[in-house]
């Protein structure tokens, strides 16, 4: 399958600044694929998508549009002319006109009448705009005002006029947070169906990990101007390359251990690896890759009894326990979906339930995450 939109290598340093805000960016999206690009405040993820939408001017790399060239060197194509459509987080919907004639007038952009030629009737763009209308789930809602439509009405209305003229390439930025959580569920899921339906390539930009690893068919993870990794959710959320992935991503355990091949010593004893090294390694274990069971009962075998429950915290469906390992006083998060009767001060045995990712280790999220408790 061709990608239907591709970066190659974007950079931009905005004037006054000594770094550059984005570096050597490169990704593809193609058609009916969701990619989130997500990271931390400040990463980078917006002006990566306003370069995308010709909002800002790249210093170098490429920006492609199927074949057609949206940048390179001396070629620039205007914002309006790259039939990209977009919805940023405060989706601007004219308060004073309809549903319909909100979606209508994304139809009056110079790049559709480039497509779509004078001669469009009015009869015909309305038409368009209620197909639009049909494929984000409001039909029946045109005559209605902005106001009188839910927090995600009103993004789908935005979403239908970015649709309408015809972009196969949409760009979202942080289109939900301003909806509450149900909204929100609810809102991103239709995104998703959408884009599967109609055959568009999406590119989200959130800085919600859970929003990113539900929503996207792929993730792009940024860090400091960078794409760290890219992959499927469960890829990257199981084999982070990094710790600062590993860590972006939800709770994990950052563990030092010595590699002997399929196998590491760590605090927790031996565990398994998911690829074949030596050496010394970082690795990371999510609190629910780990099982525990109290010292004294039978416990599983190969599972090290030398812990100690620190704290706990009950989350309805699941249950967090903070465990001080008596070995090197580190402690280790594991999380369980089952009634352990456990207590703080417990002694308990510890078992890795699935063979440990090695990372690439990361200064500062290391001493952050492994800790030595005096
Ligand atoms: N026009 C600009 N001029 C100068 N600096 C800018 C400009 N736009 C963004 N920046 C800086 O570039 C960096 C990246 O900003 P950007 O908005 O792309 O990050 P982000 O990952 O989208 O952050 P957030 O999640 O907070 O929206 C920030 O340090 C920001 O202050």
């Amino acid at each position: 399958m061709k990608p239907l939109l591709c970066v190659h290598n974007i950079s931009k340093t905005f004037p006054g600044h000594d770094r550059p805000v984005i570096k050597d960016v490169t990704f593809c999206v193609y058609p009916g694929e969701v990619l989130a690009l997500v990271g931390p405040s400040g990463c980078g993820k917006t002006t990566t998508l306003r370069t995308v939408m010709g909002f800002e001017h790249a210093d170098a790399g490429e920006v492609l549009l199927g074949e057609q060239v949206l940048q390179r060197e001396k070629t620039f194509v205007g914002p309006d002319q790259r039939g990209i459509g977009f919805v940023f987080q405060d989706y601007a919907l004219f308060p004073h006109l309809s549903v319909l004639e909100n979606v209508l007038f994304g139809l009056r952009g110079a790049a559709f009448k480039k497509r779509g030629g004078p001669a469009m009737t009015r009869r015909r763009r309305a038409q368009i705009a209620k197909e639009a209308l049909w494929m984000v789930g409001l039909m029946g809602l045109e005559d209605r005002m902005p106001h009188d439509l839910s927090g995600g009405q009103q993004q789908r209305v935005a979403l239908a006029r970015a649709i309408a003229p015809g972009a196969r390439v949409i760009l979202l930025d942080e289109p939900f947070s301003n909806l509450d959580p149900d909204l929100r569920l609810a809102t991103r899921n239709e995104v998703r169906m959408i884009a599967h339906r109609a055959k568009m390539a999406v590119v989200l930009v959130t800085h919600d990990q859970e929003e990113a690893l539900s929503t996207a068919d792929r993730l792009a993870v940024m860090r400091e101007g960078r794409l760290v990794q890219t992959g499927p959710p469960e890829e990257v959320y199981n084999s982070p390359a990094t710790a600062f992935v590993a860590q972006f991503l939800g709770r994990t355990n950052l563990l030092e251990g010595d590699a002997t091949g399929t196998h590491a010593v760590t605090p927790l004893g031996r565990v398994e690896l998911e690829h074949f090294t030596r050496g010394k390694v970082l690795l990371s274990l999510r609190p629910e890759h780990l099982s525990m069971q109290p010292a004294g009962d039978e416990h599983e075998p190969g599972a090290l009894c030398v812990g100690k429950v620190v704290s706990r915290e009950f989350k309805g469906h699941d249950m967090t326990f903070r465990i001080r390992l008596q070995s090197n006083r580190h402690e280790v998060s594991v999380q369980t979906d089952y009634a352990t009767g456990l207590a703080v001060g417990d002694r308990v045995c510890l078992k890795a339930r699935t063979p440990a990712a090695v990372v690439e280790p990361d200064d500062m999220t290391v001493q952050l995450t492994v800790p030595t408790v005096g």
